[in-house]
């Protein structure tokens, strides 16, 4: 099975400053990809990179077969995304929003499925509320909701549990889990290293704009027990 993320010692300068330093790993089909770093590591410009938001100064990046640097559009309506802290328009309805994202998105029974959304993440009371009143947890769900609601192969995801209670992370994590097992893919940064134990399949490590580590959990597991101190260990020590 062909990699749906290669990085092709990938990197991204601004300025003077190394954000992302040539790094090379790819991202197999039906994973659950956890990109693990320490603030500043280049975490979200590793994804901004791969999602067709800045282009890469140095070397490749593929996307479900798309060049990252000559097609960053078509890698845009591929995927799912949630860029980092990122809120939807102040100025729409919840309801206008999805309205919107289904028009550019051209998705079928598009009522049907916003309705599911709204149900399933529990924020149907605020369908007609402006996204400027929306809390921040509601927000999230609405941004989780325009990333999954074109049913894409393929999701990236800043900090996907950020502002939710436990009971939503519980619900949120249960649904990425069976999303990879239909087989499509997740890549997702985060901090919450007991979550990445809990249900990434494979695990990458950024420090200083490094690739430190790349592998699945279970060599994580063997190497070391868990996750949380494989990383502590890994980071420290370089
Ligand atoms: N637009 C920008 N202009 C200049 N420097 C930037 C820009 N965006 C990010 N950086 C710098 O690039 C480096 C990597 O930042 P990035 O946001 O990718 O890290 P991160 O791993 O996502 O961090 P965090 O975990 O804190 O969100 C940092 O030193 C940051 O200050």
């Amino acid at each position: 099975m062909a990699p749906v993320i290669i990085t092709d010692n990938l990197g991204k300068k601004y300025g003077d400053l190394d954000a992302v330093n040539r790094v090379n790993f790819s991202v197999r089909e039906g994973s659950l990809f956890g990109l693990l770093g320490p603030n500043g590591s280049g975490k979200t410009t590793m994804i901004k990179m791969l999602t067709g938001q800045i282009l890469p100064s140095s070397g490749k990046g593929y996307v479900l077969d798309i060049d990252v640097t000559s097609d960053p559009v078509e890698v845009r309506r591929s995927v799912g995304i949630v860029p980092e802290q990122e809120t939807p328009p102040s100025f729409l309805t919840v309801m206008e929003y999805l309205e919107f994202v289904g028009e550019i998105r051209k998705i079928p029974d598009l009522e049907k499925k916003i309705l599911w959304w709204l149900e399933f993440l529990d924020f149907g009371d605020k369908r007609d509320v402006l996204c400027k009143d929306l809390s921040r947890g509601t927000r999230q769900k609405l941004m989780l909701t325009q990333a999954f609601i074109h049913e894409p192969k393929l999701a990236l995801i800043d900090e996907p549990l950020i502002n939710f209670d436990p009971i939503m992370q519980t619900k949120v994590k249960e649904f990425f889990v069976s999303y990879v097992h239909q087989g499509n893919t997740l890549f997702l940064s985060t901090h919450l290293l007991e979550t990445a134990e809990e249900i990434c399949t494979d695990i990458a490590i950024l420090h200083k704009a490094n690739l430190l580590f790349c592998g699945t959990i279970h060599e994580v597991l063997e190497k070391s027990g868990h996750l949380p101190e494989f990383f502590l260990s890994l980071v420290r020590s370089n």
